[in-house]
């Protein structure tokens, strides 16, 4: 360790995965950086809940010092942050709806928008991604999940350099691809614009997609564009009462929920609020669907640019800016296929008694 990063390690009292009883019982957390070539590159904290801290994630998620110890590593993309389990031996979830809207708790659990486990692959897929949100609920995909799942394989299998994996998916297969830089290009297949497999009641204006559709919403009427990528989004650039939409002036908490539960949307939905800043260049804040106010939504960036498109407001390329930081989304003319390409990094790891 730099004398820098040890200047700044600190160990202090275990926080909230303390309190979920570890059952390495450690008294303590310890804060360190993990090795950086560039020593003046900005570096990040690896929280340990272990005493002694191992060298690396693989190497930590290898002790298995109890059966009832569930060993995980928490993950982020662009602040959308998620409990990675290492599932891999069996096609069953390590932990139950109940228990991932626990852990996922920010006061009383480790804090994350979500659980995801890594499970064997089917259907000739490499792996099998499978998610629960923060209130328990499972959706068929996450955007931002399946960045960070990919470099979690990389992590657990030892994989250095440029890789690509298949994964089956409620969404079918999606297929990430870790670049030189690190950051993650997913193809995240074509989206779906049929009303009833989205699924929306709003009927289809536009050949069979719901494109500009009035919603009423406290007693506003919302134009909304409904698209699935597997999951369902509601994407709206703004409401006839209001002159423009500033994404910065919602109150999402309060609005959000009443797109969730609406009506209109029988298996609830995610939404996403969106300003044009350019054609190719999109600013969105999102309400998730059964985790609320998130920082990024990989899934509700695709969504968007495809809303963007099929209202004439944007091109197929564009940066989508959420308040994680950017995305860079291409709907593509040739395959219909949506691209996805952001960053996702681990943050800490430790383990929990669920
Ligand atoms: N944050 C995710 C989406 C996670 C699932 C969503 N909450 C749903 O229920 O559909 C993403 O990055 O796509």
């Amino acid at each position: 360790m730099s004398p820098a990063a040890a200047a700044a390690a600190t160990s202090f009292a275990a926080g909230p995965v303390a309190a979920s009883t570890p059952i390495t019982a450690p008294s303590r957390v310890r804060v360190r950086f993990p090795p950086c070539a560039d020593p003046a590159a900005p570096r990040r904290a690896v929280a340990s809940m272990a005493v002694s801290a191992p060298r690396s994630a693989a190497s930590f998620l290898e002790r298995r010092e109890s059966e009832r110890a569930l060993h995980f590593v928490k993950y982020q993309g662009l602040g959308n942050d998620f409990i990675m389990v290492d599932n891999r031996d069996s096609p069953v979830p390590k932990v139950t709806p109940e228990e991932a809207a626990k852990l996922c708790d920010r006061n009383f659990g480790i804090g994350a928008d979500g659980v995801i486990f890594v499970m064997p692959g089917v259907n000739d897929a490499d792996y099998t991604m499978r998610i629960f949100n923060s209130d328990g609920s499972e959706p068929e995909m996450c955007g931002n999940g399946v960045r960070c799942f990919a470099r979690f394989i990389a992590e657990l299998e030892n994989l250095q350099g440029t890789n690509s994996f298949t994964i089956h998916t409620g969404a079918g297969l999606i297929i990430p691809e870790i670049q030189n830089d690190g950051q993650v290009k997913v193809d995240m297949g074509e989206p779906i614009l049929s009303g009833p497999d989205i699924p929306t009641k709003l009927l289809a204006t536009k050949n069979k997609a719901v494109v500009q559709a009035e919603l009423s919403v406290e007693g506003l009427t919302w134009h909304v564009t409904c698209v699935s990528m597997g999951n369902p989004h509601c994407v709206t650039f703004g409401a006839k009462e209001l002159k423009v939409l500033q994404v910065d002036d919602l109150k999402l908490s309060e609005i959000g929920p009443k797109f969730e539960h609406h009506e209109m949307f029988p298996a609830r939905t995610n939404t996403e609020f969106v300003q044009v800043l350019s054609r190719s260049h999109l600013k969105m804040r999102v309400w998730e669907r059964g985790a609320g106010a998130t920082l990024a939504c990989g899934t509700g960036a695709c969504a968007v640019v495809v809303a963007a498109v099929l209202e004439g407001r944007a091109e197929r390329k564009c940066v989508v800016d959420l308040p994680g930081g950017p995305l860079e989304i291409e709907w593509r003319e040739d395959d219909n296929h949506v691209y996805m390409t952001g960053p996702a990094e681990a943050v800490f790891y430790g383990s929990v008694v669920p």
